[in-house]
């Protein structure tokens, strides 16, 4: 039987390529997103190639709704074990642009949606009585500070610290917990914060790439597939000696 992993933000960017990467490697997915129409997509693209997809409607904000998209999948494949929680927002914060709406928001869907997923995962695995794997999106915006993303930033360092503590707690289940940090990815989410930075600056998009792409060692800006390799290996058992770790892929950014 096919291992089961469920990808939440699957519709577009990262969790898209996720998606489609744990297909090729032989995993049935659920795709999980805010709305169903592009999750259904990319669940149809999937099982056009010849593989099992389902598409799921939830609000990673709400702990409910997360908890039903597991039993979905559980319901739907008959087994589950992998976790990916990887959908996020990205709003650009200069330090005095900080409001208690915008904190909230973002506090609620990355930090809260990283910790309703491993409840929920953690839960069904223990219910099911086997190991599993849980892979949250952290950021290099969670291992270095970036200008203009102080209440992004800040949740992603939270999810690096969740990371590592639920890794302790839940190790003795046989549950693994690891994080990915991608660096500059081209996706919808990183063109909105590079327009918005230029925006703010009055200057064009292409500066408002640059600022975050002069560093990159690798001198490239990375594609959603080169993180889904990565999460590959930590959904797969090439990573089964591994918890609590975050893996950086940000081609040389973060420490050059
Ligand atoms: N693009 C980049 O350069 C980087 C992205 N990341 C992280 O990788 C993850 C994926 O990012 P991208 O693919 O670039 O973003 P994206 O914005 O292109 O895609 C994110 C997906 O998550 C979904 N989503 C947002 N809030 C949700 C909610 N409350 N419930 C369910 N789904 C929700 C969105 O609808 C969207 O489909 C995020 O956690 C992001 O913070 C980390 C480092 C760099
Ligand atoms: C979006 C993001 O995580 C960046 C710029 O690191």
């Amino acid at each position: 039987m096919k291992k089961v992993a469920l990808i939440t933000g699957a519709g577009q960017g990262i969790g898209e390529a996720i998606a489609k990467r744990l297909h090729h490697d032989g995993f049935a997915v659920a795709l999980v997103g805010r709305t169903l129409d592009k999750v259904e997509a990319v669940a149809k693209e999937i099982q056009n190639d010849h593989g099992d997809a389902i598409a799921i409607q939830a609000d990673v904000a709400e702990r409910d709704e997360v908890f039903a998209a597991v039993q979905k999948a559980y319901d739907h494949f008959g087994d589950f074990n992998v976790m990916v929680n990887n959908a996020g927002v990205a709003p650009t914060t200069p330090i005095f642009e900080v409001t208690p709406e915008v904190l909230a928001e973002a506090e609620r869907i990355n930090v809260g949606g990283t910790v309703w997923g491993i409840q929920a995962a953690a839960t069904m695995f223990k219910k099911l009585g086997h190991s599993g794997k849980i892979i949250n999106a952290s950021s290099q915006a969670g291992m270095t500070g970036n200008p203009n993303l102080t209440v992004y930033g800040s949740t992603k360092f939270a999810i690096r610290g969740i990371t590592e503590t639920t890794a302790k707690e839940l190790a003795d289940d046989g549950i693994t917990v690891n994080a990915f940090c991608p660096g500059i990815v081209v996706t919808p989410m990183m063109n909105d914060i590079a327009q918005q930075v230029a925006d703010k600056a009055g200057k064009p998009f292409e500066w408002g790439m640059e600022q975050f792409a002069k560093d990159i060692a690798l001198k490239r800006l990375s594609q959603p597939e080169d993180v889904a390799g990565c999460v590959s290996y930590l959904a797969g058992p090439d990573s089964n000696y591994m918890t609590g770790q975050s893996l950086l892929i940000d081609g040389g950014m973060v420490f050059n």
